[in-house]
């Protein structure tokens, strides 16, 4: 009964946001949904002439001279072989690898000048799956997902009401009391997903989020994540998983040796090898 009081009272709180109510809705025609790219509409993330080099590897730029302009909504697949770029663009958005030169605005943020003490704001705008973010193996599924809130300070009462509606939509509410170990791969990457998720950040970006996961529950996962852009959550996807670009249509920007050789508004994979 206390319980439900707290939920009651964190809905009604202006911490909570209720975040996942249009998805039912959302489901309809959106599928040819194109981001707003009007005069007025900022870039959710701007890069100009961005460069970085590695210390171990002066010679061989990771990045080399992207520029790119990435609106709110969007949908957009990173594609290209291994070594081409696609994490360490991910990880540049993030501020985990700081640019070596050249220009970087996420959420009109500019990551060159960013002051230590705001990095950890940035980050809270901005939802990660990365396949070698693993889930704690001794939490169950919500409370996987709780750390995350707790760890940004959520009164108890939002994340008791938040948590358990953010695994329904990713399909998990009969699964919250099981452990990492008691879920399948494609189960925990959506524990993943809704981790990532559950503060509604505007942008999610996941690296490889369907990487070892068999095809049908990667559809489900890349499924699940076009729902989110639905939402008007911008999306980005780094993969090597070409059946997935080619059925989605999206927009795809391919590198090769750091560089931006394709950017497409609904393209496909293109001809890479898996590796
Ligand atoms: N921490 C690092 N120190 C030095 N070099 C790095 C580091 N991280 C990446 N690199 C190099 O930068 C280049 C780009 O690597 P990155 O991981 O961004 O590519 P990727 O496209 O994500 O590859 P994959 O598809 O295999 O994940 C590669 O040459 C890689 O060896």
């Amino acid at each position: 009964m206390r319980q439900m009081a707290d939920v009651n009272a964190a809905i009604a709180s202006p911490d909570f946001t209720t975040v996942f109510s249009p998805l039912d809705s959302a489901d309809a025609e959106l599928s040819d949904r194109v981001a707003p790219r009007d005069p007025g509409v900022e870039p959710v993330i701007l890069m100009e002439h961005l460069t970085k080099v590695y210390a171990a590897q002066p010679n061989k730029p990771a990045l080399d001279d992207i520029n790119l302009a990435i609106y709110p909504g969007e949908f957009v697949f990173l594609v290209g072989h291994s070594g081409s770029g696609k994490t360490t663009l991910l990880n540049t958005i993030l501020r985990n690898v700081k640019p070596s030169s050249g220009k970087v605005l996420v959420a009109g943020q500019d990551l060159m000048r960013i002051k230590n003490r705001r990095i950890p704001f940035l980050r809270r705008q901005i939802g990660a799956v990365f396949q070698d973010y693993k889930l704690l193996p001794n939490k169950t599924a919500y409370e996987n997902v709780a750390f995350a809130l707790q760890c940004i300070g959520k009164p108890r009462g939002v994340i008791r009401a938040q948590v358990p509606e953010v695994l329904r939509l990713v399909g998990l509410g009969e699964q919250m009391d099981s452990l990492p170990d008691q879920l399948s791969g494609g189960e925990q990457q959506r524990v993943s997903v809704a981790r990532a998720m559950v503060n509604r950040p505007p942008l999610l970006i996941c690296d490889e989020p369907t990487g070892n996961l068999d095809p049908a529950i990667s559809l489900g996962i890349m499924k699940l994540l076009e729902r989110i852009n639905r939402t008007g959550t911008t999306v980005i996807v780094a993969t090597h998983d070409r059946e997935m670009v080619d059925s989605m249509h999206r927009r795809v920007i391919a590198l090769e040796g750091g560089r931006v050789i394709r950017d497409q508004e609904r393209g496909g994979y293109g001809n890479y090898g898996t590796l």
